[in-house]
């Protein structure tokens, strides 16, 4: 069933909530006027505004935030005219009463991320998000480690406990092609009514793209990107883009193309700290499967211990780490500093 009359799909833009992972947490309550002002405008429907890590991410851990994020929330809400604002939690950063605050603060979609294997910690998330009138997405991180009857069972998890869709979240920027719309029609499969299946994607191997336009051939009517690739690691799939080229394949989107093709440029690209790029770094995430907010936490850490900041994600993708483990880079860097 599509997303509505109008719309093939639904687009999220996550500039403002996987782009606080590539601007550390840096946003200032104009930089979400300014965003959202000119996101709403172009016909984005929702827009994510949190830390990277979600509500409580602000942390020593996750990295602190500039701005408060309920007032990052207060200030998008106030903007947008049209696009519903939209918050990530992770089981564990935030709290209920997170969920609850940003629910008073006038956002209206909760997003509720685990680890792909660990859907069960979100329930009690999912049953208030729904009770408190919001509407409901999972986030099943890291989708690539794990095939697709085990994710499919983990979004059942999750549907049965309110949520409304469940995301493939290929975290690590890692899924090629087919990889990704097999994991998508699993739980197209599983779901049937019972949830709408969307899908999150990483440029780690300029993949982001191609793999939503599969996502949507294999029944996913909720895509994520971000506004000039402005995320984690090489970034999401750009938004200007996806909407440029599903509108070339028919598919209907309800973003103005020239519109968010401006945004990107005039917009976003001048609140950046500079290009998400498809470099060393990001290419090794994408390569080995790593978790791609670990990019800048890497980077700190090579700096700091004067190692490459590639063999410290080397090492990440051999270890498998998930989120949460950013400490674990700090131990890899020094251990690496010390064989130097
Ligand atoms: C907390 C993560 O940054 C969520 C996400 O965007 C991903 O796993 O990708
Ligand atoms: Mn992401």
């Amino acid at each position: 069933m599509p997303y509505s009359a109008d719309l093939d799909i639904r687009v999220t833009d996550s500039s403002l909530r996987d782009g606080s992972h590539a601007k550390q947490h840096q946003f200032t309550a104009e930089h979400v006027q300014s965003v959202v002002a000119a996101l709403d405008d172009a016909g984005v429907p929702v827009i994510e505004v949190t830390h990277g890590d979600g509500l409580g991410g602000s942390s020593f851990n996750y990295g602190f935030s500039l701005t408060p994020e309920q007032e990052l929330i207060k200030a998008a809400v106030a903007t947008a005219k049209n696009a519903k604002i939209a918050f990530l939690m992770l089981p564990g950063l935030g709290i209920q009463d997170d969920i609850r605050e940003a629910a008073d603060n006038g956002a209206s979609i909760c997003r509720i991320a685990t680890h792909c294997t660990e859907a069960d910690i979100a329930v009690q998330h999912f049953g208030l998000a729904r009770k408190l009138g919001l509407e409901t997405v999972g986030f099943l991180m890291m989708a690539h480690s794990r095939p697709p009857e085990v994710l499919a069972r983990q979004a059942r998890i999750m549907a049965d406990a309110g949520c409304q869709c469940v995301y493939v979240v290929d975290s690590a920027g890692a899924l090629i092609m087919e990889q990704t719309s097999d994991r998508v029609a699993a739980l197209v499969a599983e779901l049937g009514s019972d949830a709408q299946v969307g899908f999150h994607g990483h440029e780690n191997l300029g993949l982001g793209v191609a793999n939503s336009i599969l996502a949507v051939r294999a029944g996913a009517l909720q895509i994520d990107g971000s506004t000039r690739r402005f995320g984690a690691g090489a970034g999401n799939t750009p938004v200007e883009a996806f909407a440029a080229a599903a509108e070339r394949l028919g598919i209907r989107t309800g973003i103005d193309t020239i519109k968010i093709i401006d945004a990107a440029e005039d917009v976003v690209r001048p609140i950046m700290d500079g290009e998400c790029l498809l470099d060393r770094m990001a290419l090794t995430m994408g390569y080995t499967g790593v978790y791609s907010s670990f990019l800048k936490h890497a980077d700190r850490q090579a700096k700091k211990y004067g190692v490459p900041g590639a063999e410290i994600l080397l090492e990440a993708g051999r270890r498998k780490l998930v989120g949460g483990q950013e400490d674990q880079l700090i131990e890899i860097a020094v251990a690496l500093a010390a064989k130097k």
